[in-house]
């Protein structure tokens, strides 16, 4: 587990979230304190109901933790803002890709721009460059993604996510319907993204191999972080 460094691009502190189902309170993640860092590839693991996903919508943006702070860059993000947290600094990829599956590969990316502010005139070439960085072959570029191999829809749901300049990957499960030698692709587009392009990559995973191939390892167990 990485100890909070003097500059961490996220950082988690005392992050708690509990439920209340009728009158009963059930608490899912309790204390977490951890930080992350800018060109590394963290892997967040632990038993089914961990807290996993709870934890990655608390790091993404996507949920307010019921105590603690989520800082980007020093700042807290519920004064950031979450929506502009996650437009500008946080993309999430989610298992389900969420791709609108009628559009090509580069419609996805240019209308999820149309979102993130990126100039019109600008969209289409960064479009062919995020799908060519993260290896979508020329000839799927202008397929609807509908038609697209499981691996390639999870480049472009990568690619899609990166459609603007966010420091922060996350994914939730990305190899999990796919098989070994797929996956090992998409592993690989994560290292890239951290070590060659100074992403700070936060993925989801039960994969062992997944874990093994990230630079650290954060393992849940009952709602707590514990070293591996
Ligand atoms: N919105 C919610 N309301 C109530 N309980 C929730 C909610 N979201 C998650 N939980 C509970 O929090 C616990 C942790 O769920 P979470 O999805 O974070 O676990 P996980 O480690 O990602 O599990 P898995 O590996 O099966 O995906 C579960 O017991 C779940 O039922």
């Amino acid at each position: 587990m990485t100890s909070p460094t003097e500059d961490p691009v996220l950082e988690l502190t005392g992050v708690a979230r509990s439920y209340q189902s009728g009158n009963r309170k059930r608490t899912v993640l309790r204390g977490i304190s951890c930080a992350f860092e800018a060109g590394r590839m963290y892997a967040v693991v632990g038993p089914s109901g961990s807290g996993k996903t709870t934890l990655l919508s608390l790091a993404s943006g996507l949920d307010s933790p019921s105590a603690g702070t989520v800082r980007f860059r020093g700042r807290d993000v519920a004064e950031l803002g979450l929506g502009r947290y996650r437009n500008r600094h946080a993309a999430t990829v989610f298992q389900s890709l969420n791709l609108l599956t009628y559009m090509t590969a580069v419609q996805n990316i240019t209308s999820a721009m149309e979102i993130t502010g990126v100039r019109r005139s600008n969209r289409s070439r960064r479009a062919v460059e995020l799908l060519d960085l993260l290896g979508v072959d020329a000839a799927d570029h202008s397929r609807r993604t509908l038609e697209l191999s499981g691996g390639q829809q999870q480049r472009v749901a990568i690619a899609r996510a990166l459609a603007c300049e966010v420091d922060i990957l996350f994914a939730d499960e990305p190899t999990g319907s796919l098989d070994h030698e797929t996956a090992d692709g998409i592993v690989a587009v994560f290292r890239k993204l951290a070590h060659d392009e100074g992403k700070c990559v936060v993925v989801v995973t039960h994969s062992r191999a997944v874990a093994d191939a990230s630079d650290e390892v954060l393992q849940l167990k009952r709602g707590k972080l514990s070293a591996r």
